[in-house]
């Protein structure tokens, strides 16, 4: 595993510096992990349940890059809508705004939500994605703090100290946070079934070898 590299596609730079950060502190602790390279790419998403979001969003990158890959799908789901936007966030966000999420939960009294981040990893265009998934308890809020990163500043976690995402040490949101958690399924994952990914990804990189002109 440590010889081979995993591409993580993403058009999002905020998600690529938190996955940086999480994996320095973790390797500097001594847990091995897998090289990441990152590329930046805005990948078409087909609606669904997260887990098929991913899913299909690896395939695509997969594909595009030719060789393995990790994406992942953020979804923030509201309890009284059932779990909505979920996978939709980006678009209500853009054009709803802060206090539109929040005008979105008016009518109920429970404004109670979970941040969801789901890792897709596959070994290369012709392998089945493996999907992870991570979770974040908390309420949505009015506004507070720094506005640097998406709905961060309406998103108040339960275990934040009654600080939201953006109020928070950048160390501590991930130490809690829905991506921290669900990256660490992922290299969990690809720690225990080294032997099996590292050979699945030379498999798929020969074939390509061979298929080439
Ligand atoms: O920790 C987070 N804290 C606050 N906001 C966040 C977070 N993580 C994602 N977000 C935002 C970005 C986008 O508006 C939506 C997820 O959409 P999502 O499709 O997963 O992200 P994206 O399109 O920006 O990047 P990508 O190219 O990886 O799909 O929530
Ligand atoms: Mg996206």
């Amino acid at each position: 595993m440590s010889q081979q590299t995993i591409t993580f596609v993403t058009g999002n730079a905020k998600k690529l510096e938190e996955v940086r950060a999480i994996m320095d502190a973790q390797r500097a602790a001594g847990v091995q992990l897998p090289r990441v390279e990152a590329r930046k790419l805005d990948l078409p998403e087909l609606q669904g349940e997260p887990e098929l979001v991913s899913a299909e969003k690896c395939r695509l990158a997969a594909r595009e890059v030719g060789g393995a890959v990790m994406v992942e799908d953020t979804c923030l789901c509201f309890n009284a809508l059932g779990g909505l936007p979920g996978p939709y966030i980006k678009w209500f966000l853009d054009k709803l705004g802060h206090d539109g999420l929040n005008k979105l939960l008016a009518a109920y009294d429970d404004k109670s939500a979970y941040a969801q981040c789901v890792f897709a990893f596959s070994a290369g265009p012709d392998a089945e994605p493996v999907v992870f998934d991570g979770r974040t308890a908390g309420k949505i809020v009015p506004a507070r703090g720094e506005n640097a990163f998406g709905w961060d500043p309406v998103f108040e976690p339960d275990e934040g100290n009654g600080l939201t995402y953006a109020q928070m040490a950048k160390d501590d949101k991930n130490a809690i946070s829905h991506r921290r958690r669900s990256l660490d399924h992922l290299t969990a994952y690809l720690r225990e079934h080294a032997a099996d990914v590292g050979a699945q990804i030379e498999h798929e990189a020969a074939k390509r070898a061979k298929t080439l002109p």
